[in-house]
């Protein structure tokens, strides 16, 4: 379980509070208007930026000053992250090992995660050689590799079309549910939200609610998402 404990996050004039709970294995929609802090907020359970106050609680362990690194979780932005220098095989490599010293036993996840995630082929190409879903799937494979139990989307597929960004979508359902893992997705589309998540944490004038159905949400917006969502 991802505990939120009155979380107060402080950037310049911006502030968002946090106080909430999502449960092990759950898919969670976070929206809100632009501004509003979801990345923010991401960035913060990820530790790149440090809260005013509160804690940040995976099960037990309590994660607020704990490097990146060392968290149990993966993050996935827009911009892969995908080091251009390297190889694809490379960039999955550092999943396991930042330092790439790597086993027969890893190159063999390795490949595993490459035919998971349709990259059979392309292992020596640089990401400049990749189209744009193609470097989603690495940044993807990298995080099936960490296998990390808490995977936040920050809207990793916005640039792709409709059709792969769909595909995307389920691959990720697909593994998650394999793998147990916890999913916090932002998400401007509400059909992707619908789709991928039962519940939604809606961030909105300095406040992140707490889950709510999705599907209710939708249907009946509050005035901070009615915009968001336009008519
Ligand atoms: N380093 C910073 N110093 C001061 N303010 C910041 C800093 N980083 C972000 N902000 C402000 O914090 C607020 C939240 O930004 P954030 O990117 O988290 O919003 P968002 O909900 O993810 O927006 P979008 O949907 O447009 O991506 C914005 O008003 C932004 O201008």
């Amino acid at each position: 379980m991802l505990t939120l404990d009155k979380l107060h996050i402080v950037q310049g004039e911006f502030s968002l509070t946090a106080d909430l709970s999502v449960p092990t294995g759950a898919r969670i929609a976070v929206m809100g208007p632009s501004g509003a802090g979801k990345s923010t907020l991401f960035s913060t359970i990820a530790g790149f930026i440090r809260p005013t106050a509160g804690r940040i609680l995976w099960n037990e362990t309590d994660l607020t000053r704990m490097a990146p690194g060392d968290r149990p979780l993966s993050i996935l932005f827009q911009d892969q992250n995908l080091f251009p220098h390297l190889s694809v095989v490379q960039n999955l490599g550092l999943g396991i090992d930042p330092k790439l010293r790597l086993s027969r036993a890893d190159h063999a996840r390795i490949t595993q995660a490459l035919a998971r995630t349709g990259l059979q082929g392309l292992e020596d190409r640089k990401p400049a050689a990749l189209s744009g879903g193609q470097q989603s799937r690495v940044a993807l494979a990298r995080a099936l590799l960490r296998a990390r139990p808490l995977l936040l989307l920050d809207e990793p597929f916005a640039a792709l079309g409709p059709a792969l960004k769909a595909e995307m979508l389920v691959l990720v359902a697909e593994i998650a549910a394999e793998q147990g893992t916890t999913i916090l997705m932002v998400s401007h589309d509400p059909d992707d939200a619908r789709s991928l998540c039962p519940d939604t944490i809606l961030v909105a004038d300095g406040k992140t609610l707490p889950p709510q159905p999705t599907e209710s949400l939708l249907n009946n917006p509050p005035e901070a998402l009615k915009a968001y969502l336009g008519p």
